[in-house]
């Protein structure tokens, strides 16, 4: 597809080798998504590395240096349709300096329990996130 927007999103979790919480953050805008939970991320900039756009949307969001564990594959190299013109790649990643504060972007961040499917699906997340955060609970359960 061309003209295809790249997003990049991170699951951040407490531990990367033994993830118990996940952070999600709450949207300020645009008006459609205000209110809801994301992971994360942002926009790939014209020539930036994915990998590379996700540790700078962290430090501008959050405020937080981070250490990317592996992707949560979505079976398409663009990652998670988002919609018609935008796909998310997602990594997990695990703070390594600093303490996450909504900067940029959201007015709450969240640790959810990976272990209570529950509460991670209940919040009110973006459409789009759901099939995304239903395979991080089944792909966290699996290598429990
Ligand atoms: N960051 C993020 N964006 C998501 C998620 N789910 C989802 O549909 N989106 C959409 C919302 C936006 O249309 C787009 C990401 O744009 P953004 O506004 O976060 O990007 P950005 O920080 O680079 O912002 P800007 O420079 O365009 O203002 O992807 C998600 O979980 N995280």
């Amino acid at each position: 597809m061309t003209g295809l927007i790249h997003v990049v999103g991170a699951a951040v979790v407490d531990s990367l080798e033994n993830p118990s919480r996940l952070l999600a953050a709450r949207r300020t805008a645009p008006p459609q998504f205000a209110g809801m939970w994301e992971f994360p991320g942002g926009k790939v900039e014209q020539g930036e590395a994915p990998e590379a756009a996700l540790h700078r949307e962290l430090a501008e969001e959050l405020g937080v240096t981070v250490r990317l564990g592996d992707e949560l594959e979505s079976g398409a190299a663009s990652g998670w349709p988002l919609n018609e013109r935008a796909a998310m790649r997602v990594w997990f990643a695990e703070v390594s300096d600093g303490e996450p504060r909504p900067l940029e972007d959201h007015d709450q961040l969240r640790w959810i329990s990976l272990g209570e499917c529950d509460e991670a699906l209940s919040l009110p997340w973006i459409p789009a996130d759901l099939p995304i955060v239903r395979a991080l609970l089944a792909r966290v359960t699996t290598a429990a």
